[in-house]
């Protein structure tokens, strides 16, 4: 049984080594609430909210997902004993989405859990995988020659796949000539909802680059659109933004709006909506990989433990912690060679949270101690 004591919600403001540039807007600095659970033990925990400054990838944002954790989800998670951390997101469910508030704390819960049982939080959330095969994704560039250089930079650098932000009227200014100069590298492109079915004409003429896939090219709610337009195509879409839930995967799987998912932890709410989209795909046989967030050291560690099962089966963007930052909050860092990143071994989320760095890091922190009816 769990029982938390204590909770801190770190705000943080990390500032990239490069902004990060998507058809909706970029991002230079990242803004992220770092959570801290400790349970009756002493036993800490961590979790990672990826909710941006504004609600353009998704509705929530760092001061809303503030909102969610201190005036709902802390209590709620504060109020009940908690058998196993799967059972936390049915705690939440009179709260409607504000998933990546949930994802944060729930993550925290499992970090805790695998460390009370001495082990990583990989194996307890049955992954099996030493190291996974990861890959890069590159933003919108001022220049074609600064496009080629950053590709060629990480394709020698071992990633093994790479993934470009393209918006409408870009696509071949970006794909052309990356595909010239790489006729066999594997690539996707990125859309991040910017199209509409009436851009039919212009997506069907992705097909000529070979892309092994084109992510999120309509938007977020539109599972049918997605449906009419994977007739068309014959390169497959894979859904981002559409998929928040189990339910919208099986929504997405039957209609048929996908060939692929990316399963980001924090866009489903946690781990264990995570781990049941990952299952049923595999049932359906329909591949996954898991996205990234610009994430710190912790949502990366996140990102590594769920990536070990076993139908992750193409690379993610879970990239080394050198890829966006100069410094990042865990340490050992996360680092990558030959394409691939070691699964660390040890309890939990694996790595240790550098409280220097921490520090350095935080805007503001608030700490919040249980008061319900504790008798321990
Ligand atoms: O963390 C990474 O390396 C992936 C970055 C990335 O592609 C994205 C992060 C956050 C929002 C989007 O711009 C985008 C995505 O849609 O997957
Ligand atoms: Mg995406």
């Amino acid at each position: 049984m769990l029982k938390f004591h204590r909770a801190v919600l770190h705000h943080i403001l990390m500032t990239l080594k490069t902004p990060f540039a998507a058809s909706s807007g970029s991002t230079f600095d990242r803004e992220f609430i770092i959570v801290e659970l400790q349970d009756k033990d002493g036993v800490i925990g961590w979790g990672e909210c990826s909710a941006f400054s504004s609600p353009w990838y998704t509705e929530e944002t760092t001061k809303t997902a503030w909102h969610m954790l201190e005036d709902f989800l802390i209590p709620i998670v504060f109020e009940n004993h908690i058998e196993h951390p799967e059972n936390v997101s049915s705690l939440f469910r009179t709260i409607k989405r504000n998933n990546m508030a949930k994802a944060a704390i729930e993550e925290a819960v499992w970090d805790v859990y695998a460390k009370r049982n001495n082990s990583p939080l990989a194996s307890v959330l049955g992954g099996k995988k030493r190291k996974i095969e990861v890959g890069a994704a590159v933003g919108i560039q001022q220049s074609e020659k600064e496009l080629l250089h950053t590709v060629e930079r990480y394709v020698n650098e071992g990633y093994k796949r790479i993934k470009v932000k393209i918006s409408p009227g870009m696509e071949d200014k970006i794909l052309s000539p990356i595909r010239s100069h790489f006729p066999m590298l594997p690539l996707m492109a990125d859309a991040n909802s910017a199209y509409t079915l009436e851009d039919l004409a212009q997506l069907k003429k992705l097909d000529q680059y070979d892309l092994l896939m084109i992510e999120q090219p309509l938007a977020a709610d539109d599972i049918f659109g997605h449906a009419v337009l994977q007739k068309e195509l014959n390169t497959p879409i894979c859904l981002d933004e559409s998929i928040t839930s189990y339910r919208d995967a099986k929504q997405a799987i039957e209609q048929k709006s996908c060939q692929i998912i990316n399963i980001k932890v924090s866009r489903v709410g946690g781990l264990t909506e995570a781990k049941r989209i990952h299952d049923l795909c595999k049932e359906h046989q329909l591949p996954v990989w898991c996205g990234g967030m610009l994430d710190s050291g912790i949502g990366r560690a996140h990102n590594i433990a769920i990536s070990t099962l076993d139908h992750f089966i193409i690379p993610g963007d879970t990239s080394a912690s050198s890829r966006y930052w100069v410094h990042d909050l865990i340490t050992p860092e996360v680092t990558m060679v030959d394409g691939c990143i070691e699964v660390p071994e040890k309890p939990g989320i694996g790595y240790e949270v550098n409280r220097e760095q921490l520090k350095r890091f935080t805007l503001c922190s608030k700490v919040f101690k249980n008061t319900f009816n504790v008798n321990y």
